[in-house]
């Protein structure tokens, strides 16, 4: 592999080299390292596929997330308790099974606000649908010990994700499971309002016989407007075409192709709202799309247009609904969600003849409900077992074979960062970072947020009591006045590695060892994957070559025989074990860098006298 251009081109002197192994065992932690094991179990996850997207960053502007553990050996693990997971809300049993397989399970069902809080004091995880509010109140009263919440479904409006991300927990959803079962009670909601199922059926139930009051519209031939063409949305285009019906869509974030391919046109909101003859609400509740549909949008309608909602309540304004029936430009309306759940007995909407409700039942098939179950269940109990989960909603979400390749890289991303912070003076004075990625593959072809998550764990980790991890790095860091910038650099090495080099550069402070101060008066440390292995590859100018494992002795000296034997023995005498030594130098027989790995953390006495050796000019003990 190429030596940076950043160090010393003389090649590194290797003393003793790790046969090539696989990659570490490694976790990206939502729990302190001391935690990681007790959750360990034999729950067999899958991990659900998610989009890997990639964004071009050069500076901390997202709330991104993480942390990692290197591969603890199974020997010396205390038996701790298992996680507590706290279910607030009916989840299907083959997902609770799982569950109770890896955690003490608490089913609580409908608690009053008060009662959350108290319960999520004393749970890891909590698990909620649509019914439960996990609002900034609960976050605090969790103080710190809820590690995630699965939301076993997908619209997660319930959750505030700032409070969640500003407490390090991780948000995760199950965004598939319950797809077909929304898109067929659309469809449901949708041919019963044409036919007037259930006013006809309330109306014979009365002891009546009413006819011509129900004569129904026609669905084939007619416009259906599907507004939002996501999961459920496409499903519902899919089987309105099935039904006649020319499907127009809007979305402004759907690949138009997508589309395409299911004879559906993408159009403007406008073009949507006005062409239509039914409209079918699918886009999620966000500030953009809150009550979007209003007395403004519902003048631009067709008169006697009919709307099914089985999206969010919110994205309406109720009482302008209201209005556009009474005016006739809404002819009817299917709702299965209302602003407020349950809606009030006495509103106007709901007891408004020309409207259709459900009691939010879109997810409500037994299937759904089993899959909803198990999909959450999955991606709660791999978050607390420190897995990336393809489903999380606060922190990137990685596919899993991108995740498997970036694995020992999100390793060394974090213990550079580590190590450089340890090379700031008393660790103050840290506000500016760089950061260079060196790839040979194209710039779009590499998402460096886990990685820049964890080179913030590794830099604040060691100078603050902060605790960090992927879901809040980037929040703490913006709260701790942190610039890291983003660098990445084309460099012609082979392109079945993601990543060649990552190099840390902190900057404009003092350094406690002038060895890794480079030319430009940085702090700059720089390492390598090689074999699956982190690797320190290079420390100010000087390029060296020692395996990322245990912890670290750094020292500066003159270049000359002996002196790795000279530290060697010192260290010998004192029972540290030696895993690695490597001496990089500029010039020969001038300065030298001699990087040494070393399993136990060696005493005061004896890093005294390493300190001691003639040759040596400064040395610094450094923690992995
Ligand atoms: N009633 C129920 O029981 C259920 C309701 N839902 C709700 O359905 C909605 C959609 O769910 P999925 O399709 O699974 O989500 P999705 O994320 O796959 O699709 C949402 C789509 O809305 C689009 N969108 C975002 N902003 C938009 C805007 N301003 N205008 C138009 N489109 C916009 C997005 O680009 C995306 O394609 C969510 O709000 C979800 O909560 C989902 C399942 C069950
Ligand atoms: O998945 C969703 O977004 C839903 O709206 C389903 O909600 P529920 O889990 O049935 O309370």
């Amino acid at each position: 592999m190429a030596i940076s251009s950043s160090c010393s081109s003389v090649k590194a002197v290797n003393t003793r080299w790790t046969s090539p192994s696989p990659s570490p065992s490694s976790r990206f932690s939502l729990l302190p390292t001391s935690l990681h094991r007790r959750y360990a179990t034999n729950v067999k996850l899958t991990a659900t596929s998610a989009a890997l997207k990639t964004v071009e960053q050069t500076t901390l502007t997202e709330d991104n997330k993480f942390s990692s553990v290197g591969s603890d050996s199974d020997q010396d693990i205390p038996t701790l308790p298992k996680p507590r997971i706290l279910v607030a809300e009916k989840l299907g049993e083959a997902g609770l099974n799982l569950l109770r397989d890896f955690g003490d399970v608490d089913c609580s069902y409908e608690l009053s606000p008060e009662d959350l809080k108290k319960k999520v004091a004393e749970s890891d995880a909590l698990i909620v649908r649509s019914g439960t509010k996990v609002t900034r109140e609960v976050f605090e009263a969790a103080k710190g010990r809820l590690k995630v919440v699965g939301r076993a479904g997908v619209g997660i409006d319930n959750v505030d994700l700032q409070a969640a991300t500003e407490h390090g927990c991780l948000v995760v959803n199950a965004p598939t499971a319950n797809t077909v079962a929304a898109a067929e009670h659309g469809i449901a909601l949708l041919a019963s309002m044409a036919r007037n199922v259930a006013q006809a059926d309330a109306s014979i139930k009365a002891g009546k016989w009413e006819r011509s009051k129900y004569v129904g519209v026609s669905l084939v031939g007619k416009t259906l407007a599907v507004m939002g063409f996501g999961k459920v949305g496409t499903e519902v285009a899919r089987r309105a075409k099935g039904l006649g019906m020319n499907v127009i869509s809007h979305d402004p974030y759907a690949p138009a192709d997508r589309a395409r391919a299911l004879g559906v046109d993408l159009v403007s909101f406008d073009q949507a709202i006005s062409t239509a003859d039914f409209v079918s609400l699918h886009m999620p509740l966000t500030p953009a799309t809150k009550k979007v549909f209003n007395d403004e949008t519902f003048s631009k309608m067709k008169k006697g247009v009919r709307l099914v909602n089985v999206a969010r309540g919110g994205v309406i304004d109720e009482d302008a609904l209201v209005r556009a029936l009474d005016a006739g430009i809404v002819a009817q309306a299917a709702l299965d969600v209302f602003c407020e759940e349950p809606p009030s007995k006495d509103s106007k909407l709901i007891q408004h003849e020309n409207v259709t409700v459900t009691p939010h039942l879109g997810a409500s098939t037994k299937e759904a409900q089993e899959g909803v179950a198990i999909e959450i269940a999955e991606a709660v109990a791999g978050a607390l077992k420190g897995e990336l989960s393809a489903t999380a909603v606060n922190a990137p979400m990685v596919a899993p074979e991108v995740l498997s390749e970036l694995t020992p890289y999100i390793v060394l991303a974090e213990k550079i960062g580590r190590l450089a912070v340890q090379l700031v003076s008393g660790g103050k004075g840290v506000q500016s970072i760089k950061v260079v990625y060196r790839s040979a593959r194209d710039r779009d072809d590499l998402d460096t947020r886990l990685l820049r998550a964890m080179i913030t764990k590794g830099i604040i980790e060691p100078i603050s009591d902060s605790y960090v991890n992927l879901v809040n790095a980037d929040f703490i860091a913006k709260q701790k006045g942190l610039r890291i910038s983003e660098e990445r650099m084309v460099v012609d090495t082979s392109p079945e590695y993601p990543i060649d080099s990552i190099q840390v550069q902190i900057l404009n402070v003092e350094s406690n060892f002038a060895g890794a101060v480079s030319e430009s008066g940085d702090i700059s440390i720089e390492g390598k994957v090689k074999y699956g292995v982190p690797h320190l590859t290079c420390v100010g100018s000087f390029a060296v070559d020692v395996s990322l494992e245990g912890n670290l002795i750094l020292c500066r000296q003159v270049d000359q025989p002996g002196m790795i034997g000279q530290v060697g023995n010192i260290l010998g005498e004192q029972n540290v074990n030696v895993n690695f030594m490597s001496v990089g130098r500029t010039v020969v027989r001038k300065q030298a860098i001699m990087a040494i790995g070393v399993d136990e953390e060696p005493n005061s006495k004896t890093l005294e006298r390493i300190g001691g050796v003639s040759a040596i000019a400064e040395f610094v003990f450094l923690k992995l």
